[in-house]
């Protein structure tokens, strides 16, 4: 693989470079490919079947990234597995995938209950290593093999193990390292645990060009003066995170360029980048640009990009995901399954190299998702856009769509409406359920400074702005605010959390 034989030229010529930087250690490419090559022999000495993935358990330790290359090295598929996801869920992960082999890297006990899967710590495979000839490249992954697979959560709650092979990740990588001014040698920032797909945008971007990943871990997140002290330690250049990470560091004004003054890149993905987000980070970051990337992990991380412009922060209501990557084609369809013309909305479907060959064993969720067009591989994004001369918006996702007395609308596009009010800072429209009919609309809301006493009048004020934008159906009945929304362990805001608030 192009990639993997990037990261070995540069360990041989720039040994001393650091590749990966954690709170406690850190780790160099030299360092890393030896002992990636140390890991590999273990692995190639345990007689584990060809096509079975190792499961590395951890959470942004330097030896995660050992373990990653040392399974690809030995010809196995990794699945990252981050500490924050529970045993009963990693329990499942283990049977489904049929892993033979995990290695915990975490430095805790693991105790699964149901699973005979083999498990050794990163000490002991450390314990047992020898230096000799590096692997022979013949023996690394290739081609359509699995490079690796991440279970995203799945709105159903069962893991769903995306196939993400050799051709798919070198496809990601030279749009990434081509199309983005990603040069050689730039320190990025690892915010996304490694088992969220939004970690390998800046994983292996950095890897292939000989940069340096500074890693924001969850102990981190949950205190902001050390996450600040950090960041301001870490001379971030690239920026990779979601919007809501980036929105919660907004809320401290010492977030600009003086914290981080070489900063050059924003990358973001996975959700919806608000426009006052957008339009903030431009200010306080005047020398940066700032990208908005779609996609889903089916896809390989993303497939559409655009660098946000000033004009663009006018111009829009919500601001276009981008132009898809030259290799990928982009088809909108309607529920009949036509092509629908520009400007109108459909499902967004996406074909080319980026796409996955579909979830680890499972064949009839496969079948429903993905399909074959013209020889080459599509997923169906369950996402719903519309393209204007080749720029694609995001319009919501099918699951959040809901029907309300009769009404067909998108939560999305309440939240984007609500999220205009400058009394609000961040928002998420949860819907409440009686039975299983949707009764009404709750909005949770984080206010901006305000001079009201009550809450009822701040609610009323926002209902009134929404009242001039919104049909009356749409305008949710309650609103309840709180200091800050939670956000999921990958760093999205998580509905799930909100919506168990509300109904209780
Ligand atoms: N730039 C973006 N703007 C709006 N939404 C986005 C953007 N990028 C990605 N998304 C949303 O995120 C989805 C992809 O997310 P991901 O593959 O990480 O899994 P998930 O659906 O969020 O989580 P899970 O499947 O684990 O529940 C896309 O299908 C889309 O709905």
């Amino acid at each position: 693989m192009r990639m993997l034989s990037k990261i070995k030229d540069f360990a041989f010529t720039h040994p001393e470079a650091n590749a990966f930087i954690s709170p406690n250690k850190e780790i160099t490419y030299g360092d890393l490919w030896r002992q990636s090559e140390q890991v590999a022999r273990y692995i190639l000495k345990q007689n584990i079947g060809s096509g079975s993935p190792i499961i590395v358990y951890g959470h942004m330790e330097p030896e995660i990234l050992v373990c990653f290359l040392g399974s690809v090295k030995s010809g196995h598929a990794y699945i990252p597995i981050d500490i924050s996801i529970p045993f009963e869920r990693i329990d499942r992960i283990c049977k489904s995938s049929e892993a033979e082999l995990l290695i915990n890297v975490s430095g805790q006990p693991m105790p699964l209950e149901n699973s005979s899967i083999r498990m050794i710590t990163f000490e002991d495979v450390e314990a047992m290593a020898v230096d000799s000839e590096d692997t022979d490249a013949e023996k690394w992954v290739k081609e359509d093999e699995n490079f690796y697979i991440i279970y995203t959560s799945g709105s159903t709650g069962n893991p769903k193990g995306v196939q993400i092979s050799v051709n798919n990740l070198q496809s990601f990588v030279d749009w990434m390292t081509e199309d983005f001014p990603i040069t050689g040698g730039l320190r990025f920032l690892n915010q996304a645990p490694f088992s969220f797909d939004l970690s390998v945008m800046d994983l292996f971007p950095s890897l292939a060009t000989g940069g340096s990943l500074f890693a924001i871990t969850k102990e981190m997140i949950a205190r902001p003066k050390i996450l600040f002290e950090a960041l301001k330690k870490s001379d971030t250049q690239v920026w990779t995170s979601t919007p809501s990470f980036v929105q919660m560091c907004l809320m401290d004004p010492s977030f600009k360029d003086e914290l981080l003054p070489n900063l050059t890149v924003f990358l973001f993905c996975g959700e919806v980048l608000p426009v006052r987000i957008a339009h903030q980070l431009m200010e306080r970051f005047p020398k940066a640009k700032v990208y908005n990337t779609y996609g889903p992990t089916e896809a390989t991380v993303a497939i559409t990009f655009v660098e946000v412009t000033k004009e663009m922060l006018t111009q829009y209501e919500a601001l276009p995901v981008g132009k898809a990557k030259k290799d990928i084609k982009l088809l909108l369809l309607n529920e009949d399954g036509r092509e629908v013309p520009e400007g109108e909305k459909g499902e967004i479907i996406i074909i080319g190299p980026s796409v996955s060959k579909g979830y680890l064993g499972q064949p009839e969720l496969t079948e429903k998702a993905f399909t074959t067009i013209n020889g080459e591989r599509a997923y169906r994004t369950g996402d719903e856009g519309y393209l204007e001369k080749e720029l694609l918006f995001y319009k919501g996702r099918r699951d959040f769509q809901i029907k309300l007395h009769g009404y067909r609308m998108e939560l999305e596009e309440i939240e984007q409406h609500i999220a205009k009010s400058s009394l609000v800072k961040a928002v998420v429209v949860i819907p409440v359920y009686k039975g299983d009919k949707i009764e009404s609309l709750t909005a949770a809301i984080v206010p901006a400074k305000h001079d009201f006493e009550k809450e009822y009048q701040l609610t009323g004020v926002i209902k009134k702005e929404l009242a001039e934008k919104l049909p009356a159906y749409m305008i949710p009945k309650r609103f309840t605010f709180y200091q800050e929304l939670p956000m999921t362990p990958n760093g999205k805001i998580d509905r799930k959390q909100i919506r168990e608030k509300v109904i209780l």
